[in-house]
């Protein structure tokens, strides 16, 4: 099946850049949810917002489709500044996933997943294709699922139709509130991996908002760390974030355990290695870890098998080994 965005024959839109340009909002009762935020989320890449609770996550998020109007600065779809369009017309170019999905309750599937495109008139023979193309894409086979209501679907089947839906008529921009926080820690965690699979396929520009940090790094090209106010405290990738924290707010904020976090964003490649493996002298009790895991999971293999080291395998060949105090240094800031 192809399922590229423009899989149904459609020119495929490509992705857009964001540029919030100085943003701020100010509710009509005083309230500064933010007092001025600059960021620019590359296409195609996946930025996630974090922050303490009342931060102005979602007043940023939007405000960038004007469910929210700002109250000042300028936001950059593109070229196109967006503060300046038609708002009903520009959500349908950009996909939205919240907490509970908001699926209408007394729609099929299908007809839940085919909303924006019917608003932009497709054809029905086009809708009815797109929407089983889509509902494959996340997972749910269209004969089995498309004719149910969403009182007949689980909470993770509920949010994959929510994702097809954001998708569904190839927006430029998905941009997802909280998206997998309604569901228990395993289906979010499988969810999440879907949902990497799906991105690393469609390769959308999304702004995700989440409480949750693992999420963040899990999912997160970089990570935009916001405090009260709408704030940027810093900007970066994963790696960086949890290695180098910008302020005491952010040390804070990603916690005592970063060190161990941050295994799980680190590869294990040839650089770190402790030495070249002599390839012909395997250690039959030393387990082996492929090049490319995390040192997360070299930790845990030595964990696991009792042992200080583990070698390093590419191809299936040992390319080196790799020690519990070499893997311990690499959780440490500034390595
Ligand atoms: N309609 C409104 N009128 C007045 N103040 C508002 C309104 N909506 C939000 N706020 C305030 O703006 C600030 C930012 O709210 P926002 O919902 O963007 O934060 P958030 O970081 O998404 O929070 P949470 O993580 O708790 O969802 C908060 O102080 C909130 O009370």
């Amino acid at each position: 099946m192809d399922v590229t965005p423009g899989g149904t024959g459609d020119a495929g839109h490509s992705a857009a850049s964001i540029r919030l340009d100085g943003i701020r909002k100010r509710y009509p009762d005083g309230t500064e949810a933010v007092r001025e935020l600059s960021l620019e989320v590359t296409a195609g890449e996946l930025v996630v917002l974090i922050g303490p609770s009342g931060c102005g996550k979602s007043t940023v998020l939007r405000m960038v489709n004007r469910l929210i109007e700002p109250t000042g600065g300028r936001i950059l779809l593109g070229d196109e500044d967006i503060t300046r369009v038609d708002p009903v017309k520009l959500r349908r170019r950009i996909g939205y996933v919240i907490q509970n999905v908001g699926l209408f309750p007394h729609q099929t599937v299908t007809t839940n997943v085919g909303t924006v495109p019917r608003l932009l008139g497709w054809p029905k023979e086009r809708i009815r294709r797109r929407s089983g193309e889509l509902l494959e894409l996340v997972g749910l086979d269209p004969a089995q699922f498309g004719r149910r209501y969403p009182h007949e679907l689980s909470g993770g089947q509920r949010q994959r139709v929510g994702v097809a839906r954001a998708l569904a008529a190839d927006p430029v921009v998905l941009l997802m509130d909280e998206p997998f926080s309604a569901v228990d820690p395993i289906v979010r965690t499988r969810l999440q991996e879907e949902f990497l699979r799906l991105q690393a396929e469609v390769r959308k520009t999304i702004v995700l908002v989440t409480h949750d940090l693992d999420e963040a790094v899990r999912l997160g090209d970089r990570i935009a760390v916001l405090s009260e106010g709408g704030r940027l405290e810093q900007y970066d990738t994963p790696a960086a974030l949890l290695g180098t924290p910008a302020s005491p707010f952010v040390r804070e904020f990603v916690g005592a355990d970063r060190g161990i976090r941050r295994l799980a964003v680190t590869p294990v490649t040839r650089e770190v290695l402790d030495g070249e493996a002599d390839a012909t002298v395997t250690d039959a009790t030393l387990p082996e870890l492929p090049l490319g895991r995390s040192a997360y999971d070299a930790l845990a293999a030595m964990l696991t098998a009792g042992t200080d080291a583990v070698v390093v395998t590419a191809d299936g060949r040992p390319a080196g080994t790799l020690s519990r105090a070499r893997v311990l240094d690499l959780g440490q800031p500034g390595s």
